[in-house]
């Protein structure tokens, strides 16, 4: 088991990555200080893993309640979350409870935000079962659900008090959702590390076969970034925290603009890095070449990297204009001024945006 640490002072947490876990009450027994426990799921994980995580609390002796969601993006909505409440409520669940979201980065979101908010914040662990959560979003303590216009649009900051990222259950993964996670590691490559970058070219076969070794080294890796990027700008109140966005201002349109659920989060993130690698270029900060190495990294990955030609230019444009980095009206991207060094810029004129949006099959060209 390798941990890892998130760095916030009173409220730094340790990342547990290995096999095996859920089965650990070491990792589980420090970070749970409640008496009552919520285990918050979904219709796809409850049957796989559920019995396994409510056993070993119930062996701890928690009073142990569960709250099974319907799976799916379209889900992750405020009215999910009053379901949550509604069962706290009905059995008497106090301050001093805790929730455990056991799930992918959809079940993950959702609990933390429902935590933060119930009588103004409990505790609550992440036990990420995707390979998406367990890089990416069980880490940092962003929380929330999305509106009809606009992904992730409420929300809430909200640390865990523990990570438990257990390798076995990635194994029941199918392979489009595990792609998806790659995208998310792929990121941290190109925004902040380069020698991760050349790694995972190295290594992308492996990793797509899910050899364990290639994994748990993808894993840790991505974990310690995330970790170093949160424990400096924990509430993305500098340009630092912003760099985990690149390709999602573009993702997230995709996303909402497709109706949430039909691109999954990697597949529209991984386009949408290729689409910011677009706009570099034309900026002539990459070289066509490089946008093109991009492009081979995302696709030997089993990403997507062409736009949905369903959304105009103009669709994308509004989606875009609802973005959380939008600052006095103005958007700003996250784009690559060199491969492995993005930055945060309003600094882009319309019309080559205008290009990158049209670009389809053509992006690089
Ligand atoms: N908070 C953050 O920092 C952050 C970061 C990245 C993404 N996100 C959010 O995370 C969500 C995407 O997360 P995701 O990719 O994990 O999607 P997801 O939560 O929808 O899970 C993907 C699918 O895999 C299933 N599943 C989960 N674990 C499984 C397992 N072990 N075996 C078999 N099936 C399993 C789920 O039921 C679902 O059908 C998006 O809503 C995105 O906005 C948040
Ligand atoms: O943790 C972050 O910060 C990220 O931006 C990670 C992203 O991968 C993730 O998709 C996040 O939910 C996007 O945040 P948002 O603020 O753009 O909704
Ligand atoms: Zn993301």
């Amino acid at each position: 088991m390798q941990t890892l640490t998130v760095a916030l002072e009173q409220r730094s947490y340790p990342i547990f990555i290995g096999e095996n876990l859920l089965s650990q009450p070491a990792c589980f027994k420090p970070y749970l200080k409640a008496k009552q426990i919520l285990v918050v799921t979904n219709m796809t994980v409850a049957p796989l893993y559920l019995q396994t995580v409510v056993q070993l609390l119930l062996g701890q002796g928690y009073i142990v309640q569960t709250h099974i969601l319907p799976d799916g993006e379209q889900f992750k909505d405020i009215r999910h979350i009053e379901g949550i409440f509604t069962q706290l409520l009905e059995h008497r669940f106090n301050r001093d409870c805790a929730l455990v979201a056991l799930g992918g980065g959809v079940v993950g979101d959702m609990t933390g935000f429902a935590a933060a908010c119930y009588q103004r914040g409990v505790d609550f662990l992440q036990i990420p079962t995707t390979l998406l959560a367990q890089v990416d979003s069980s880490v940092g303590g962003k929380t929330g659900v999305n509106h009809p216009l606009g992904k992730n649009m409420i929300g809430a900051f909200k640390q865990p008090t523990a990570v438990l990222a257990d390798t076995s259950v990635l194994d029941t993964l199918n392979d489009r959702e595990y792609a998806a996670g790659l995208a998310e590691v792929i990121k941290y490559g190109l925004i902040r590390d380069l020698p991760f970058l050349e790694w995972l070219e190295q290594n992308m076969a492996g990793l797509v076969a899910r050899d364990k070794r290639c994994l748990a080294e993808a894993i840790a890796r991505s974990c310690q970034n995330k970790a170093d990027v949160v424990a400096a700008d924990e509430l993305e109140a500098n340009d630092l925290r912003a760099l985990l966005n690149l390709g999602h201002t573009f993702g997230h349109a995709i996303e909402t603009g497709m109706g949430y659920g039909e691109w999954l989060h990697g597949e529209a993130v991984a386009t949408g890095m290729l689409m910011a690698a677009d706009l570099s270029w034309r900026l002539g900060w990459l070289q066509a070449q490089e946008v093109e190495r991009i492009k081979r990294l995302l696709v030997s990955a089993n990403l997507p990297v062409v736009p949905p030609a369903t959304i105009s230019p103009s669709q994308f444009l509004a989606y875009m204009a609802v973005d959380k980095k939008v600052l006095a009206g103005k958007l700003r991207l996250v784009l690559l001024e060199r491969i492995g060094h993005a930055i945060v810029t309003a600094d882009f004129p319309l019309a080559l945006l205008e290009q990158t949006l049209a670009a389809g099959t053509e992006l690089g060209r």
